[in-house]
Parts: C-alpha cells; sequence; structure tokens
C-alpha cells in the first residue's frame, strides 16, 4: 500500500490546470484569476479630497483665518479656476483637488459667513487630500493565480476591467454504485439505504470551483457501471463511489480496468479511505472513492480538492494543516495514517470517542481532521498536534 502523501502526488500526475475562459466581471467572485488583472488607469485618476470641507492653501490653515468662497466641488466636477491666497474653495468628498489648493479643512472645523469661511475650530494636522494612484496606478496588477474574493472583484472594477480571465470550471462527474442505493426523496426498500454520498461531494467540490453532476446511480451489474461510465465520459475527471473494495460486489476496478483504465494507484494506507483507486479513462482522469459515507468525504477532502485545485491552476499542494493542542491524549496510531473527526474546542482539538467511518451525524458534528502519522504516539493532553480545518459555510 502506498503512503497518503504517495497517493496525492500520483493524483497530481493525472491532471493539468485547464484553459482559461473570459467571463464578466458580474460573475467573477469565488473563480480562479488565470492572468494577471492589469490596471488601465490611477486610482484615484486625480488628487482628491477626503473629507468634506473648504479647499485651501496649508500654509495659511490657523485657528480664526478667514476665507473668501470662490466656488464649488462636488464629486465629479472639478473647479475650474485656481485657488489663491486669502481664498477656499467649497469642497466635498471625492471632488478633483482644485489648482493652487493643498489642504482641505473639514466643516466641522469651520463657520460659514455668506461669502466667507473662518476657521472656528482648531484642524488637525490634515491634510485630507487622496494624491492620485493612492490606490493603484496604471499597469499595477493584481497576480494571477488567485481565487477572486469580493474585494478582489470591487479592486478589478475599479481598474476599469469589465471582463477577467479565469480558469474554466472542471467538470467532475460523480457516479454512486451500488444495488442498496435510493435517492434522496424516494421509497427505499427495507434493505436499501439512501445514496447521501454523492451530495455531499457535489457540495465540497463546487466550493472548491469545479462543476459537479450527479449522474443515476449504478446498480452493481457490469452493464450498469459501464453504461455510467459512458455518461461520464466528457468530465475532465470521474468519481465514483463505493464498490471499491474486495467484495464480489466490487467491481468499479474490474470494469474500469475492462474499459481500458491506466491504473495509476489501488489503495492507500489511511484511515479511513483504504480502498481507493485513480487513474486515467480515455480524456478523464478517474478517481474511485470508497462507499462509507466518512471515508468518501474525508477522501474528498484529502484528495480531490487539492485535484481540482491544480485543475484550476492553483498549484500542486496538499491541502492546508494547522497546528493546534491535543485537549487529550491519544494512542498510539496503527500503520495507517488515521484522519481523525474531531471538535475544536478552548481546550484543544478533541477527537470522538467513535471513529467509525460510516457515521456521518458525527461527520457533521466535526471542525477538524486530527492527522495521526502511521505508528505515532501515544500522546497526552496538551501535545501539538497536525489537523485540516473542514471549512464551515
Ligand atoms: N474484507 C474487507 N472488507 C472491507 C475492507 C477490506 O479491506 N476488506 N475495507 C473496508 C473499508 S476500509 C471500506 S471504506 C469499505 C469500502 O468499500 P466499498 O468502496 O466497496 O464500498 P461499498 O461496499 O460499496 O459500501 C460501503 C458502505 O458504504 C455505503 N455506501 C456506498 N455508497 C454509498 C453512497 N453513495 N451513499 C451512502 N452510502 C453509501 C454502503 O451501503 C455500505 O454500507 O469496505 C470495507 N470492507
Ligand atoms: O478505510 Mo475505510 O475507508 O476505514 O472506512
Amino acid at each position: 500500500m502506498i503512503s497518503v502523501a504517495e497517493a496525492l502526488e500520483r493524483l497530481f500526475a493525472l491532471v493539468e490546470p485547464l484553459e482559461a475562459e473570459q467571463v464578466p466581471l458580474r460573475e467573477a467572485a469565488g473563480r480562479v484569476l488565470a492572468a494577471d488583472a492589469v490596471a488601465s488607469r490611477n486610482q484615484p485618476p486625480f488628487s482628491a479630497s477626503a473629507m468634506d470641507g473648504y479647499a485651501v492653501r496649508a500654509a495659511e490653515v490657523t485657528p480664526g483665518a478667514r476665507f473668501r468662497v470662490i466656488g464649488e466641488a462636488p464629486a465629479g466636477r472639478r473647479f475650474a479656476g485656481r485657488v489663491g491666497p486669502g481664498e477656499a474653495v467649497r469642497i466635498f468628498t471625492g471632488a478633483p483637488m482644485p489648482h493652487g489648493a493643498d489642504r482641505v479643512v473639514i466643516q466641522e472645523d469651520t463657520t460659514r459667513e455668506g461669502e466667507a469661511v473662518i476657521i472656528t475650530g482648531t484642524p488637525g494636522p490634515g491634510p485630507h487630500v487622496r494624491p492620485a494612484g493612492a490606490d493603484f496606478h496604471a499597469g499595477d496588477r493584481l497576480a494571477a493565480p488567485r481565487r477572486l474574493s469580493a474585494a478582489d472583484v470591487a479592486l478589478i472594477a475599479a481598474m476599469n476591467l469589465p471582463e477577467v480571465q479565469v480558469a474554466r470550471r472542471p467538470g467532475v462527474a460523480i457516479l454512486s454504485t451500488g444495488d442498496e442505493l435510493v435517492m434522496p426523496g424516494e421509497d427505499p426498500g427495507e434493505d436499501q439505504i439512501v445514496a447521501s454520498n454523492a451530495f455531499g461531494l457535489k457540495a465540497l467540490l463546487e466550493a472548491e470551483g469545479a462543476e459537479a453532476r450527479l449522474l443515476p446511480v449504478a446498480r452493481d451489474t457490469d452493464e450498469s457501471l459501464r453504461a455510467g461510465f459512458e455518461l461520464a465520459a466528457d468530465a475532465d475527471l470521474i468519481l465514483t463511489v463505493g464498490g471499491a473494495s474486495v467484495g464480489d460486489h466490487d467491481l468499479v476496478a474490474p470494469v474500469a480496468q475492462a474499459l481500458g483504465m491506466d491504473t495509476a494507484f489501488y489503495k492507500v494506507a489511511m484511515r479511513p479511505g483504504k480502498p481507493l483507486m485513480a487513474g486515467r479513462l480515455g480524456a478523464a482522469a478517474m478517481i474511485g472513492l470508497p462507499g462509507n459515507p466518512v471515508s468518501a468525504i474525508v477522501c474528498g477532502t484529502v484528495f480531490v480538492a487539492p485535484v481540482i485545485r491544480k485543475m484550476l491552476g492553483l498549484g500542486a499542494a496538499p491541502a492546508p494543516r494547522r497546528r493546534a493542542a491535543l485537549a487529550r491524549g491519544v494512542a498510539r496510531n496503527g500503520p495507517r495514517e488515521h484522519y481523525m473527526r474531531a471538535r475544536l474546542t478552548p481546550h484543544g482539538l478533541d477527537p470522538f470517542d467513535s471513529q467509525d467511518s460510516a457515521l456521518l451525524s458525527l461527520l457533521a458534528e466535526a471542525d477538524a481532521l486530527l492527522i495521526r502519522p502511521p505508528e505515532d504516539g501515544p500522546r497526552e493532553a496538551g501535545e501539538p498536534v497536525d489537523y485540516i480545518p473542514l471549512p464551515r459555510p
């Protein structure tokens, strides 16, 4: 059996970053920028007032000073003239500074008397002026690759770019397999269960930026699995769920191999998730996930999400880890890397008593996958350990 790190390397070797596509900026949030966004202008494009008040010459600002108001500068319209000695222009936030003025006195520090304005407060150091290009200059870049946040999208809009180049979303086809499965909302027979895994995986991978579709459940027969693989053929990544182990009805590997899958590995020294398989099937990468619900989501987090990130051009890196102290001691680990479902508490990382890979209710309560390296420990409360945070929307 290969290690988790080796499996991840072999998975990365199966995929390449996808091509870019142009999208309107209003649809760009969450997408991965594929080409630098380059500002086409300075921001602000002119030196601008940061406050509502009066634009004057800084050297003349003293308590009690009196100015003649010679005009007005609202945002969007520069005062046409020039501010000379003893003169002021009524100005508003965002307006271009008039020529001659280099300081704004905020209106709270003034009193207006007809055509005159008097400094009646004690103005601070000022100058309440934003120089041209204070935010960014023409030619400045927001560098790719980068997942676009709300702030990034606003910045690109300010750069005056209505469209951006982003990585195409990886198309993922998810094929659940098993005679025991029905879709949520159907009427399960007494010996049947609901196919939950595909829903969790779709949500997980779409949060990463993939476009995932659920195929009809394949039955544990050659023909049904072949039909499922056929429906998935145009995907960038085919994910099967279940039928990966050694039972008589675990047909995913034999059918995929009969269809010409070039196998990259089968079985990983991890818990849960041991019967993971991967390879190339036609133009698509294929990952065969174990059927146990927690195993499927753990493998989705540890393997599939990093593969999606590589396809999006974000590089080949494992799921980000953090470190925390153990809230309580843990026994020595066995030979497989263990991803224990745990809760982050004020006292540290607290693994659940039960680590059964069928228990979705516990996975839903977990904030973290506590990582136990092979043969690690035993470890006491307070010792630092690595974990993968489980994102909550
Ligand atoms: N003799 C052995 N038996 C098993 C081994 C082993 O090494 N030797 N490995 C165990 C491990 S570890 C796992 S994990 C499971 C995984 O097996 P499969 O990938 O073949 O999964 P299935 O047998 O099809 O299903 C396991 C379990 O999960 C349920 N399931 C399947 N698909 C879904 C789905 N889409 N949504 C919800 N639940 C699903 C299924 O009903 C079973 O209860 O094998 C162990 N056995
Ligand atoms: O490896 Mo299995 O995935 O323990 O449940």
